[in-house]
């Protein structure tokens, strides 16, 4: 296989991971690219079609995943959401470092595949900490809060089993955690930036 080794960021709803996503694409432009996932749930304020999501009906979803489009597709908190292949392929034809950011249950199917990712967690310090997180984000309605809280009890549990994933980062400090993401990825980002040279 060619190109950089892809990158999946798992971990509850709320634990950080678009924040610092965000930072590490920000940092490092043109080394990392994002996949793109498709979704049923809607736009949040400032969430653009096509950057941060692919907003779709269930019916397009399904209609796409009936094709075989998608590498992974789960159910989240009563919404679709999945991984199609050509939102892999794109990032992959660039050479650049693919990010997923996907729930357990993507995190699961893709270790089925031959993707062969670094898999990483990035964990809130405590579930009343991950709440308040979630509270102040002010994007849940209490329904939607509640299922992402029941799914993290899930998530937390599964990231202390040894060998699930590369490394679990605790977003406690929010430098520190970014300064460990970095660590882990630093041997890809090197490979990336020194293939353009
Ligand atoms: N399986 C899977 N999960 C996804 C995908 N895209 C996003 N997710 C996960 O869906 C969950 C909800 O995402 P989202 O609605 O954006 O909420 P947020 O993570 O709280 O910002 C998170 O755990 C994401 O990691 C995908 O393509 N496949
Ligand atoms: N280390 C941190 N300390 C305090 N707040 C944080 C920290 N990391 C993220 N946040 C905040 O927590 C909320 C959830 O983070 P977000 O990146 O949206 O999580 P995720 O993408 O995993 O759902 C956001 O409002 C974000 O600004």
């Amino acid at each position: 296989m060619s190109g950089p080794r892809p990158v999946v960021l798992s971990g509850p709803s709320g634990a950080g991971k678009s924040t610092l996503l965000r930072r590490l694409m920000k940092e490092y432009e043109g080394v990392f690219g994002f996949s793109v996932s498709h979704t049923s749930r809607n736009p949040r304020p400032g969430e653009e079609n096509g950057k941060d999501y692919h907003f779709v009906t269930r019916e397009k979803m399904q209609e796409g995943i009936d094709k075989g489009e998608f590498i992974e597709n789960a159910e989240f908190s009563g919404n679709m959401y999945g991984t199609s292949k050509s939102s892999i392929e794109d990032v992959q034809a660039q050479n650049l470092i693919c990010i997923l950011d996907v729930d357990i249950q993507g995190m699961k199917n893709i270790k089925k595949t031959d993707l062969n990712p670094i898999y990483i967690s990035i964990q809130p310090p405590s579930m009343e900490i991950l709440e308040k997180r979630l509270r102040d984000r002010q994007t849940e309605t209490e329904d939607s809060l509640q299922k992402r809280l029941e799914a993290a009890r899930i998530d937390m549990e599964l990231s202390k089993e040894p060998g699930v994933f590369d490394m679990v980062i605790i977003n406690d400090d929010l430098e520190e955690a970014y300064a460990k993401l970095k660590s882990v990825l630093i041997e890809e980002i090197e490979k990336v930036q020194d293939a353009k040279k």
